[in-house]
């Protein structure tokens, strides 16, 4: 079971849907849970529907056909793709928290904590860096406690190393919040290896599984040719063991012994070296 998943019922249930507009179906027969704690990727082409599905997932859109279902009383914190910010205008970090809703000093102060700016509360937006403007979002949806936590893009705008900082970030809400995720990639570039299974969509669902199942699936190689060669590189933390599931642990060496050594350093999930593979180098995604 992926880490911090549970056996409750799913908080977003996506049975066989699709959205027709303007005589053509944007997405068709998509199939998708997410559980507590659960970190799901949308990954695909320009235009291949996964905005769509996103919104789909938090009832935005109506299915034309089949159906989504929620949890009673499910909270979503959205990180929409665009925002329609006036830039001329002058826009703390705090007033674009309270924008929408009112919300109290004490939890703005903790959402702004939770993702590492606690010093740009009154801070301009206009001003902030790629990587801190995507965490005042992250902060504005964190502040309403959410249940499922959606991203669509959190990286843009953001270098490489920000972006690996965001995903850790992801990861580190999802721990502690226990929240469910749904994470859209517009790049195709990184995905995070915390991610509990990737959906590759192109109008359908196309190959979904791990991420390195996705990485090495045909579909996936089919529909992104050249550029899937070693371009869905896989974000993860550097792990010098692993717990397998029958409780014994893998070593750096391959080895595989009942108990950890008395010198191993960190346990799976709280190394936070970084490190980047990129799964085409050790697939033939081509
Ligand atoms: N309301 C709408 N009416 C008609 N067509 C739409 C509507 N919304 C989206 N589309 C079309 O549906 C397709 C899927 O759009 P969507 O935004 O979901 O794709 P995407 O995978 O998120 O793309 P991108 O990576 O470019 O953001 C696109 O061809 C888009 O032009």
């Amino acid at each position: 079971m992926p880490t911090g998943q549970t056996a409750s019922p799913p908080l977003i249930d996506i049975r066989n849907a699709g959205v027709f507009r303007d005589g053509k179906w944007l997405v068709r027969d998509i199939d998708l849970e997410l559980k507590r704690g659960e970190i799901v990727t949308l990954i695909g082409p320009n235009g291949s529907g996964k905005s769509t599905t996103a919104k789909l997932a938090i009832k935005v859109l109506k299915p034309d056909e089949g159906q989504v279902i929620h949890a009673p009383d499910l909270r979503i914190g959205y990180v929409p793709q665009k925002l329609a910010i006036d830039w001329t205008l002058p826009l703390s970090v705090e007033r674009l928290i309270t924008l929408t809703s009112p919300q109290k000093k004490r939890d703005i102060e903790q959402a702004l904590e939770a993702v590492g700016i606690p010093h740009l509360a009154k801070a301009e937006l206009r001003f902030l860096s790629g990587g801190e403007f995507q965490r005042a979002l992250l902060a504005r949806a964190m502040v309403r406690k959410p249940d499922i936590l959606v991203l669509d893009e959190p990286v843009q705008g953001v270098d490489f190393v920000g972006e690996a900082a965001l995903y850790e970030l992801i990861e580190k809400l999802r721990d502690t919040s226990h929240c469910g995720v749904l994470l859209i990639s517009h790049d195709l570039h990184l995905v995070m290896a915390a991610t509990d299974r990737v959906i590759c969509l192109n109008g359908h669902i196309c190959c979904s599984g791990t991420p390195k199942d996705v990485a090495a699936s045909p579909e996936y190689a089919k529909l992104f040719g050249p550029r899937a060669r070693g371009s869905l590189a896989v974000y993860e933390h550097h792990h010098d063991h692993t717990h397998l599931p029958d409780g014994r642990v893998r070593h750096a060496d391959g080895s595989v012994t009942d108990h950890c050594h008395e010198h191993d350093g960190h346990h799976h999930g709280h190394d936070h070296t970084q490190t980047v593979k990129a799964k085409g180098e050790s697939t033939d995604a081509r």
